[in-house]
């Protein structure tokens, strides 16, 4: 096991950055980041502002490891990834799509807080159907939006002019991922929230509660971390889909590298999110014929001058840094592998 970085080495090329967003998603339209440096190359930390510094510490030790210990060993150079369509108006669904060139699966989100369940689902069901006639396989996200009811009248009503890959995340609680799957046996089931925010990941699968895992590098605490987990969960039948955390091209590589070094990957992962920015911290192909390349990513030091955040933001977020790393020096559980 490798040592902690000090604060110092840590914030030694640290720097904050500000990405405007085409189109709100998970309620925001700015994505803030810090972007580390150290001696494998790039590493990310940029959980979400609402998360307090034990979670964010998790995302601290992934971009520590990306950046201090680099990538696992990769079983493949490319890695297919679905389109992902926030809560958009049907006819704007055409205009999403386009960034995903070749893209074969989409993740649609549903159940939008905040709206009235009626007049959502029809805006889901609307939403679904035209990706549905542009894309071959059609996924959707509720974000644990739905009552175990809700989902299943949801979920019923979205399938019937046509199967879901699966249905992430459809409610809250694993007692109701349960109950939906059991009352839906036609209908996959798909833990997000319910894997990444909890101690003890393996729960929801031991409860019987998904069909499919959808894993994150940063609130897993690292490539390595997911690796693992993956194998733990191949043990019980259940694959993964390894996602964004709507990360920059440089946290994005992580995910790439991580989903690079699965023996196994049924699904397109949720990966080309990058698509969601104006523009992103490093240049790169994008995607193309529905699939993304993996690499080392550098981050454009022009572009890093022009989303650079305000002094106000930066010095907010190297706070952050420095108290996540105080939580992950207290933590005995190792760093790195
Ligand atoms: O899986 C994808 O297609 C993209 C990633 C994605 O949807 C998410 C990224 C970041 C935050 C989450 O609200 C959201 C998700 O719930 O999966
Ligand atoms: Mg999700």
């Amino acid at each position: 096991m490798s040592a902690l970085p000090s604060v110092d080495d840590i914030l030694a090329d640290a720097v904050v950055v500000s990405l405007p967003m085409r189109v709100r998603f998970r309620g925001i339209t700015t994505r803030e980041a810090v972007l580390l440096r150290g001696p494998a190359g790039w590493g990310e930390f940029a959980p979400f502002v609402e998360y307090d510094d034990d979670e964010a510490a998790h995302w601290l030790q992934a971009g520590l490891e990306a950046a201090w210990l680099g990538p696992p060993a990769p079983v493949r150079t490319r890695v297919p990834v679905n389109a992902t369509v926030p809560a958009v108006p049907a006819h704007d669904v055409a205009e999403v799509l386009s960034r995903f060139p070749g893209a074969l699966a989409a993740k649609v989100k549903v159940a939008e807080p905040g709206r009235d369940p009626a007049e959502n689902l029809a805006r889901d069901l609307a939403r679904v159907r035209a990706v549905r006639e542009l894309v071959p396989h059609v996924r959707v996200d509720a974000n644990g939006g739905w009552s175990v009811d809700e989902a299943v009248h949801a979920l019923t009503a979205l399938t019937a002019d046509g199967p879901l890959e699966y249905a992430e995340q459809p409610c809250a609680r694993v007692e109701e991922l349960v109950e939906v799957r059991r009352r839906l046996p036609g209908v996959r089931i798909a833990a997000d929230e319910s894997i990444r925010k909890v101690s003890d990941p393996l729960r929801v699968v031991r409860a019987g509660a998904a069909d499919v895992a959808v894993v994150k590098v940063p609130p897993l605490g690292g490539m390595r971390n997911v690796v693992a987990l993956a194998e733990q969960l191949s043990g019980y039948g259940v694959p993964v889909v390894v996602s964004s955390a709507l990360d920059t091209a440089v946290g994005m590589s992580a995910g790439l590298a991580a989903a690079a070094a699965l023996p196994e990957l049924p699904y397109a992962c949720g990966l080309a999110t990058g698509r969601l920015f104006h523009h992103d911290v490093a240049p790169g192909e994008g995607v193309r014929d529905g699939s993304t390349s993996t690499g080392t990513v550098v981050p454009d030091s022009a572009r890093l001058r022009e989303l650079a955040a305000s002094e106000e933001r930066a010095r907010w977020w190297l706070d952050r840094v420095r108290r996540c790393r105080e939580v992950l020096a207290g933590r005995e559980a190792g760093l790195f592998v």
